[in-house]
């Protein structure tokens, strides 16, 4: 065990499976005390029980996301039991990856509006209103990192209206509370991690037998992946670098900050990097083929994405 965030104080919204569960895992490795949320009880068992087993410190609080009242609970929790201490919050809770996979085939408009709240209430409202509770302790303690957990969703169309929508949301999120915690002494950055081999996706590609050929590309980034952790160890590195504040109000991602901070992902491969050039031509049909003679430092600046999604 690392002790970079030795007797850090964090919370990791959403940590019993996926992301959520990686982040919770690596920040705990590195001696951090972690609040772990989820809706269910067994569940946040199973990832704090791996948490302890690693040698870590892990608190699992049933709090549901979509419930103030659960969250407003959770805050003053830590506060009472931490003297007041909180120092990285994670926003990760997302409810809708089985319900957005369901409707895949349908545009909008034939899709139940009440999709809007499966992605939403849980993947944005949620993480504004924990942000509201985290802000107050930090503010009064004059720091704190605050992360929410996005995707390039937010730049351009990928599954649906609101994700995409939701995914803008958090990185203005990020932007728009950075503006006001500056003078603080408190950052809050978003973070788009890659294609990631989590349990709900590996069951999805990996496991399944029939698979579309509308979800096979999907399917082979899922196969090429990150893991769950690499998300977290890239926010122990930030949250020991000095520099962090030079980075509050922005996207950031994963595959830079792996090559930033010299990470490799947990079982020692190198991370992918998708802004390489190399990486991209793999997986635009009928350009595969040019892929092996791209070296693989080539990265597609960041201002060409930035420029595709330009609204003006
Ligand atoms: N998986 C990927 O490839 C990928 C890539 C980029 C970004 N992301 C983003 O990462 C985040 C996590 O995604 P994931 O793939 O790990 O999803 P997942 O479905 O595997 O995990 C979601 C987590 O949120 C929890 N959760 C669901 N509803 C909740 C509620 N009401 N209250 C509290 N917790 C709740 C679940 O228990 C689970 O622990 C999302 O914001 C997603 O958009 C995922």
């Amino acid at each position: 065990m690392t002790a970079l965030l030795m007797g850090r104080v964090c919370v990791v919204t959403g940590a019993s499976r996926g992301i959520g569960r990686g982040i919770a895992l690596q920040l705990a490795a590195a001696g951090a005390t972690v609040y772990i949320t989820g809706r269910h009880t067994q569940t946040l068992r199973a990832t704090a029980t791996e948490v302890e087993t690693r040698g870590g410190s892990c608190i699992p609080v049933v709090c549901d996301s979509s419930k103030e009242s659960d969250i407003k609970s959770l805050f003053e929790r830590v506060n009472k039991e931490q003297n007041g201490r909180l120092d990285i919050v994670v926003n990760n809770a997302l409810s809708a990856v089985q319900t957005i996979f369901e409707n895949r085939d349908k545009k909008f408009w034939e899709t139940d509006t009440e999709i809007w709240d499966d992605v939403n209430n849980v993947g944005l409202r949620g993480h504004y209103i924990c942000s509201v509770y985290a802000a107050q302790a930090m503010v009064k303690a004059g720091q704190g990192i605050i992360v929410v957990i996005s995707s390039m969703g937010g730049l351009r169309y990928i599954f649906n209206v609101p994700y995409g929508v939701g995914k803008a949301a958090c990185d203005r999120l990020a932007a728009d509370c950075a503006e006001e915690l500056r003078p603080q002494g408190v950052s809050y950055v978003s973070l788009w991690p890659g294609t990631v081999q989590t349990e709900t996706l590996k069951e999805m590609f990996l496991h399944s037998q029939t698979i579309s050929p509308q979800d096979q590309q999907l399917a082979d980034l899922v196969f090429e992946g990150e893991s769950p952790e690499l998300t977290g160890k890239c926010i122990v590195a930030l949250a020991n670098d000095k520099n962090i504040m030079k980075y509050s109000g922005k996207v950031l991602l994963t595959c830079d900050l792996a090559s930033r901070y010299n990470l490799k992902d947990v079982d020692g491969r190198a991370v992918v990097h998708y802004r390489s050039l190399k990486f991209l031509i793999k997986h635009v049909p009928g350009f595969a083929w040019m892929s092996p003679f791209i070296p693989s430092f080539v990265r597609v600046p960041k201002w060409v994405p930035a420029l595709v999604a330009s609204k003006f």
